[in-house]
């Protein structure tokens, strides 16, 4: 899973934007002056505007771009472009929209160092996570172009020779709306399944990450979708709310925090329109003492520490069985403090900044709550000034891990989204899975143990979307991802991502008379 791609070939449009080659550029050289709009297959600047945004390079904390967020008319252009495309794209046979969708795939792989860059500057993330996040992404391409080929009804025989038979069938125009912590594994997440099925769709990124979705628009062009199939509006509340209320869009996929998802499926509910929401959590780990320490310690860092903490799935309740308990705080301890801080696009760091300086500060503010109900700080939890004088405006702070922490804590029950760790104590079985499903959250759940049995009846209890076993925080593009009761609803990925970007249409044929009542 972990490989590095060789030197990516450079996009037109990173030539128009980048002072330096994609494979020489360093941190503080990103600029972005093009538009950041785009529609009929072209960047374009808003025909209207609702306000402007910047966004920042967080390891430096520099502007890259400032840029016009979209009003209603340019999101009504949008809308209608796709529209327009929507026409053409949902009469091609599944075949040839897995064909294009595979070129698009191949495109990403191909330009994997030139995305993962642009992520990395964008978002903070390193290097080496950001090139995994572009592997999810063209492997989603590839998964969904498959099942495009597949996607099918189904025949059913009735009485006198009559049958039936059920054809499933595009939306229309999607609206995907994403969050900050992925830009561009959620504009792939969200389009690809959504393409796959015959749809078009405008997709409006986090104001936070406005760059990478472009360079997955120019990617679907080239690949030979028709201008207008993939759109991108930038901006932040108001240009959501104008593409929630559309009358043309026939659906949203909104990945973010729970009270947005909320207004969201208020807004789509005026119009009578699915929804997906991929919301927050605030997820159990459960280690039992006969686990594999080794590869428990490994994956509660990989349950808290992947992009500075900023993962919705990420197990920030560790509960420890406490057999176990010292050992493993200690192991966890020993290796979080080895997390190399720095340049996220230098090849041995393994955590960046925080996505903006209020984040930043929500975070050890959270930290700081956690020391006065009574939390002991074990290491970090402070903030971190790299050496190179470049980065000391960036957004950095050490990895956290925290102990003698309660159920009812601050730190224990809500959504920090930074790389903060509690550690909980716990004796038996029944008890860790009552506390653990004591959340509204319901995104993910862990469980390491080597009793198979124990595994699997835990899990089955576990009041959560995705449960792994015996590791943490992995994303194949077969299995479908998506939360429980607050968490949201919906799933992307795997198959039945398809049952959300597609109606079902049954046709009943008659080979007979009518037989009439009247
Ligand atoms: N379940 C999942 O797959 C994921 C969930 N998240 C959750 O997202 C949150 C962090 O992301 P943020 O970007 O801060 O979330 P957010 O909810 O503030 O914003 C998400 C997106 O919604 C837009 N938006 C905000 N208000 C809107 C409105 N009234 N109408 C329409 N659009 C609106 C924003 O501009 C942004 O593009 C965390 O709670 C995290 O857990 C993040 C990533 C993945
Ligand atoms: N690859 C992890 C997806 C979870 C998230 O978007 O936060």
């Amino acid at each position: 899973m972990f490989f590095r791609a060789g030197r990516a070939a450079v996009s037109s449009f990173l030539r128009s934007v980048l002072q330096s080659p994609v494979a020489t550029m360093s941190t503080g050289t990103f600029v972005v002056s093009q538009p950041l709009n785009y529609r009929g297959g072209t960047r374009v600047e808003p025909a209207d505007a609702s306000g402007t945004e910047k966004a920042f390079e967080p390891a430096t904390g520099r502007v890259i771009a400032t840029f016009t967020c979209s009003g209603e008319k340019e999101v009504n252009l949008a809308v209608q472009n796709a529209k327009a495309a929507f026409k053409i794209w949902s009469q091609k046979s599944g075949m040839e929209r897995c064909r294009i969708l595979l070129e698009a795939a191949r495109i990403i792989r191909e330009r994997k160092d030139e995305i993962a860059t642009v992520e990395c500057i964008n978002n903070g993330k390193s290097i080496f996570e950001a090139r995994l996040d572009i592997d999810t992404s063209w492997q989603c391409l590839e998964y969904f172009a498959g099942l495009a080929a597949s996607m099918a009804g189904e025949h059913i025989q009735l009485p006198g020779g009559s049958f039936g038979y059920t054809r499933r069938e595009p939306l229309g125009v999607c609206v995907g709306i994403g969050a900050w912590n992925y830009p561009f594994q959620i504009t792939s997440w969200k389009s690809a399944p959504a393409l796959a099925c015959g749809n078009a769709m405008v997709f409006k990124p986090s104001p936070f990450t406005p760059v990478s979705a472009l360079l997955l628009a120019e990617i679907y062009t080239e690949a030979g979708v028709p201008p207008g199939l993939f759109n991108v509006v930038q901006g932040g509340v108001a240009t959501g709310q104008f593409l929630c209320q559309h009358h043309d869009v026939a659906k949203v996929s909104f990945t973010g925090s729970v009270p947005t998802g909320m207004k969201i499926m208020e807004m789509a509910s005026k119009g009578v329109k699915p929804v997906t929401l991929e919301l927050g959590g605030k997820s159990p780990l459960i280690i039992f003492s006969d686990c594999d320490m080794n590869n428990a310690v490994k994956g509660a860092l990989m349950a808290n520490f992947l992009t500075q903490g900023q993962v919705c799935c990420n197990g920030t309740r560790v509960f420890v069985q406490k057999e176990i308990l010292d050992k493993f705080t200690e192991e966890v301890v020993k290796q979080t403090q080895r997390i190399k801080i720095g340049d996220p696009l230098l090849e041995d760091t393994r955590m960046g900044p925080l996505i903006n300086r209020p984040h930043l500060e929500r975070v050890l503010g959270f930290v700081k709550v956690a020391k006065e109900q009574g939390a002991k700080v074990l290491c970090g939890g402070d903030t971190y000034v790299p050496e190179d004088p470049k980065l000391k405006d960036g957004y950095y702070m050490r990895p956290c891990v925290l102990t003698n922490c309660r159920d009812d804590m601050t730190c224990v029950k809500e959504e920090i989204f930074g790389p903060v760790m509690s550690i909980l104590p716990f004796d038996t079985e029944a008890e860790v899975l009552e506390r653990a499903n004591d959340t509204t959250f319901g995104l993910a759940a862990g469980v390491f143990t080597r009793d198979i049995q124990r595994a699997h009846r835990v899990v089955a209890e576990l009041q959560a979307g995705t449960c792994f076993i015996n590791n943490y925080n992995v994303s194949p593009v077969e299995l479908p991802f998506g939360g429980y009761k607050k968490s949201g609803f919906g799933r992307e990925n795997g198959r039945v991502a398809i049952e959300y970007y597609s109606q079902l249409k049954t046709v009943c044929v008659e080979m007979g008379d009518v037989e009439s009542a009247f």
